[in-house]
């Protein structure tokens, strides 16, 4: 039995515009997935107590031919099985072992669906564990690109080395197509997530932003405007100039908002950062609904957040500098 635990994210500027080559610096934060894997005899048990869908937590013991014992669904079941079932394909692989059996549990504080990085965190979880317990031991980059071959597989074709990568090194990131290193010297960055309790989905997300690119030239224009903040941003990176990094996350949420990521709940919680005088604040990962980041080392937006309509729960989050590690 071997326990293996993975970072979430936040992006600090470039989600979306990084899926068309665009850079992107997402930062993992000290919130993680925490994956089981122990072998057994044949086939694929799951246990993911914090996977709700519609209203129900699913235990799912299937052997690849029985049904879970929900009443949802099988298709949702199965889209939401996919990360761990396309992961522990990568760890057979990477093992030359087709045939293993596992028992799979999943566990962790990073809510689904908001825009931190739980897929891409279970993934990387899931890969080192499984591998692991096969007496494999994958370096962290040999475990993102398994990851990133999963979420591109289970995403339909669209997604990014950012959020995998990320999760696996820890630290903050930049990834740029398949360029993907780890950034030196940033340890802390004050970070504040206001969450909405929503989720968003982040192929239909992806999807939208790719159709809008291909119908007008301005929004061709506004992905490649996200990536000249990203390269503005570099610059200030890893100084205390908290201010002009602010500013361009500020002007990056902007140009998400016109891309039609955005939403009510997200954009009030953005002005409410805002109004609080954070640094800046934009919203993170694929948007519709989840999570913002705001920068301030202060407790303001903390606190405006606290009491803002539409905010269920608002948390500070560390730079995670540790990535993918045995638990
Ligand atoms: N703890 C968990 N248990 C089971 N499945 C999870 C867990 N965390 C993430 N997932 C899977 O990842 C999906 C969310 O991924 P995604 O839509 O990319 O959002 P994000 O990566 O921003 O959280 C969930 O619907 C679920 O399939
Ligand atoms: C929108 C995107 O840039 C980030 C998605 O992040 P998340 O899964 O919403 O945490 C997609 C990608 O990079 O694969
Ligand atoms: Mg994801």
């Amino acid at each position: 039995m071997v326990t293996s635990s993975a970072p979430g994210k936040v992006y600090l500027f470039g989600e979306h515009a990084v899926v068309y080559g665009e850079p992107a610096v997402p930062c993992a934060i000290e919130r993680r997935v925490r994956v089981t894997a122990t072998e057994i005899d044949e086939g694929l048990r799951i246990h993911a107590n914090d996977l709700q869908l519609d209203g129900f937590t699913v235990e799912y013991s299937g052997d690849g031919e029985s049904h879970p014992d929900v009443d949802v669904a099988e298709s949702l079941v199965e889209a939401g099985m996919g990360y761990v079932n396309e992961a522990v394909a990568q760890a057979r692989d990477a093992a030359d072992a087709p045939e293993a059996g596992f028992e799979i549990s999943v566990e962790g504080d990073i809510p689904l669906g908001a825009g931190l990085g739980s897929s891409a965190a279970l993934v990387v979880a899931a890969i080192d564990a499984a591998t692991r317990e096969l007496g494999v031991e994958l370096s962290a980059s040999e475990i993102a690109d398994r990851a990133y071959r999963v979420e591109h597989e289970v995403q339909d074709g669209q997604a990014s080395r950012a959020d995998t990568f990320c999760s696996a090194m820890g630290g903050a990131v930049r990834v740029e197509g398949n360029d993907c290193r780890r950034l030196e010297g940033i340890d802390t960055l004050p970070f504040v997530i206001g969450y909405d309790g929503g989720a968003g989905d982040t192929g239909a997300l992806v999807a939208g932003v790719r159709d809008l690119r291909e119908e007008y030239d301005f929004a061709a224009d506004t992905v490649e405007a996200i990536g000249d903040i990203v390269r503005e941003g570099e610059a200030v990176l890893g100084t205390d100039d908290y201010e002009t990094l602010g500013e361009l996350m500020n002007f990056n949420h902007g140009l998400l908002s016109a891309l039609g990521v955005s939403s009510r709940s997200l954009d009030s919680m953005v002005w409410a950062a805002r109004d609080a005088d954070a640094h800046g604040a934009k919203l993170t990962g694929a948007g519709g609904g989840g999570c913002i980041v705001a920068l301030d080392e202060t407790d303001d937006a903390l606190t405006a957040l606290k009491y803002t309509p539409g905010c269920e729960n608002v948390f500070r989050a560390e730079l995670d500098t540790d990535g993918v590690r045995q638990e």
